[in-house]
């Protein structure tokens, strides 16, 4: 196996030799580049691109037979060739790993070098270091979060930012920080800065997913290990247990690779999209040698009951995104077998995000956040979650409260089994239940889906993957509701609750209109964010995600890698 870096400004004549087997970097070069893109840890990705490559792009072409079906109205059920997997009480999951066992406040955010610092100086007990839905994935952002990982993990990352402020870590002992539990990119999402020529000498971008974990999993797991921790993972927008199977099978392969005890990896699965709900427990039981628990991604999810029913009419609408909480009887049922799942497994149950976001400068924003979040994290404590997430380090002391208040010393509950739970096909897909009660699709509600959208599209090819859009936490997946609602409420001939109906043209108005009004700076990418829009929401053929087209065409060589 043989590895190749090539950049663009690089002439030497090995860059038109093809080499079966190796994988070629086709970027800019930075400050300390070459440490994470070494040739022995291009060779590790070369090889996991190798083994799983293939079976990747298996997954994403079932993927789309199992929408197709839905589209078509074929409702997703439980599946009854996995009932022995569901009925046998007898398997659990490996659990927790060192630094996992209580894991009440878990702090969300990038792997930029300053977030890195202040989540790890939090008191959240756990950080989830975010490549996916937290984050634009430029080049810069992929491999510099590498490295700003890589420090924080050796106690070394510290710097001074642009306005004076020194950034360190409080301890260079990773016991004494948050557990970082790091989330690759989804297998959707391709890594085109590395391209992968098989042992056939086809080629191929590589895998976001395989990227993220391979340089995560090389660079650390050792260290992380010696350190009194060990390599976790988030695993981001599965949609059902052949996914987790390969996921598990890189687990195996990358472990007698790297010469890591079998089971030394711990996962956590986010069940943030609807197929995967009907498979909780086989996603556990694939991964049970390393699975510590499931997460409730409530954003992703709503974003996929929206994506599934976009073609089965009026009676699948939802109301305006705000107006879908937590408590609404479809979304309830989906966290409440979440939590009966895991604990019946052996799992840790974790709650999801809250999108209030406090301001510093506004205590009245800062005080409704307070209690949203307050709100929220006492329904999940008492439901029976295990811990919870927040986007804001303000927001900890809040989420601990309401947990404090349920598990007190106790490190989880989940001896709390929930067997009074009841939740089969039909409480999971009753979608309607979100309009009972007056909940409406409003003018209010088209105007903020398409104006945040813009907004956070803009940020995004800035290199800015979350930001606090009118006082909420926006980042891919509440970007994903946003426009996925307003191609389904065209598809559907949907109606506003004055009478006038969501058309394209009503769309397009609105969206120059919103596009007008907005500041603009030297920075600003609002048009192309305007274009990118404008595609996912209103092209007639509804793409899969708002990110991949958008990070072929604009995020690929961009211009972004050289400004920041
Ligand atoms: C659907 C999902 O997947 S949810 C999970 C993915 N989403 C996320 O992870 C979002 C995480 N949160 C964030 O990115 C940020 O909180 C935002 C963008 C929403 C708001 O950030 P800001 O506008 O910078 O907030 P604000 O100015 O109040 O920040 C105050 C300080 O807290 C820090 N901070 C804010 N959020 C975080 C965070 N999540 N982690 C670490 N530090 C943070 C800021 O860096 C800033 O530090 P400084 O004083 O050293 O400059
Ligand atoms: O990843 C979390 C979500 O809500 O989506
Ligand atoms: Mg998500």
């Amino acid at each position: 196996m043989t590895t190749l870096t090539e950049h663009p400004t690089d002439t030497s004549p090995t860059r038109r030799v093809t080499i079966p087997g190796t994988m070629r970097v086709k970027a800019r070069s930075g400050s300390r580049y070459d440490e994470i893109l070494s040739t022995e840890a291009l060779t590790f990705l070369a090889e996991l691109h190798e083994e799983f490559g293939g079976r990747r792009h298996a997954i994403l072409h079932a993927r789309e037979r199992r929408c197709e079906e839905v589209a078509n109205g074929i409702d997703p059920d439980f599946r009854a060739s996995t009932r022995p997997v569901r009925d046998n009480a007898a398997w659990q999951v490996a659990g927790a790993g060192p630094g996992l066992e209580d894991r009440r406040v878990e702090i969300t955010g990038p792997t930029d070098p300053k977030m890195t610092v202040n989540a790890l100086n939090s008191d959240a007990k756990v950080w989830l270091a975010d490549a996916e839905d937290a984050s634009s994935p430029t080049w810069r952002n992929v491999v510099e979060g590498q490295l700003a990982l890589h420090d924080a993990i050796r106690g070394t990352l510290a710097f001074t930012a642009e306005n004076g402020k020194e950034y360190a870590l409080r301890s260079a002992e990773l016991t004494d920080m948050p557990t970082i539990v790091f989330r690759p990119r989804g297998w959707h999402l391709d890594e085109k800065h590395l391209r992968h020529t098989d042992l056939s000498g086809a080629t191929h971008d590589a895998s976001g997913s395989l990227v993220d974990f391979g340089l995560y999993l090389f660079h650390n797991a050792e260290e992380l290990i010696t350190r009194g921790r060990g390599p976790y993972f988030y695993l981001p927008k599965l949609e059902g247990y052949r996914e987790a199977r390969l996921w598990n099978d890189v687990f195996c392969w990358a472990q007698t690779r790297l010469g890591i005890p079998r089971g030394t990896i711990r996962a956590t699965v986010l069940i943030e999209t609807l197929p995967a709900a009907f498979e909780m427990d086989e996603i556990l039981f694939e991964l049970r040698e390393h699975c510590a628990g499931l997460n409730a991604g409530r954003w992703d999810y709503l974003f996929s009951i929206i994506k599934s029913f976009r073609t089965r009419g009026d009676a699948y609408v939802l109301p305006d995104r705000a107006q879908v909480g937590m408590t609404v009887p479809f979304m309830r049922a989906y966290t409440e077998l979440l939590v009966q799942t895991c604990h019946k497994r052996g799992a840790h149950a974790i709650g999801g995000m809250s999108a209030f976001i406090p301001d510093r400068r506004r205590p009245d924003v800062t005080e409704r956040a307070f209690a949203q979040v307050r709100a929220d994290k006492k329904r999940e404590a008492t439901d029976g979650f295990d811990g919870t997430w927040v986007a804001h380090p303000d927001l900890i002391p809040s989420a601990r409260g309401e947990f404090d208040a349920v598990l007190g010393d106790r490190p989880h509950q989940i001896d709390r089994k929930r067997e009074d739970v009841r939740v089969g096909q039909h409480e999971l897909l009753d979608v309607r239940s979100a309009r009972r009660g007056g909940a409406t699709i409003t003018d209010e509600g088209l105007r903020a889906n398409i104006s945040v959208g813009v907004r956070y599209v803009d940020s995004w090819l800035r290199g800015v993957g979350a930001a606090a859009i009118d006082h909420l936490m926006e980042d891919a997946a509440t970007a994903e509701i946003s426009r996925s609602q307003i191609w389904q409420w065209i598809a559907s001939g949907t109606r506003t609750e004055d009478g006038r109906p969501i058309t394209q043209e009503r769309v397009e108005e609105l969206l120059a209109k919103i596009v007008e009004e907005l500041p603009r700076t030297e920075e600003d990418r609002i048009d192309e964010a305007a274009e990118i829009f404008r595609q996912v929401a209103l092209a007639e053929e509804y793409p899969a995600f708002l990110t991949n087209d958008a990070y072929a065409r604009y995020l690929v060589g961009s211009s972004v890698d050289e400004r920041r």
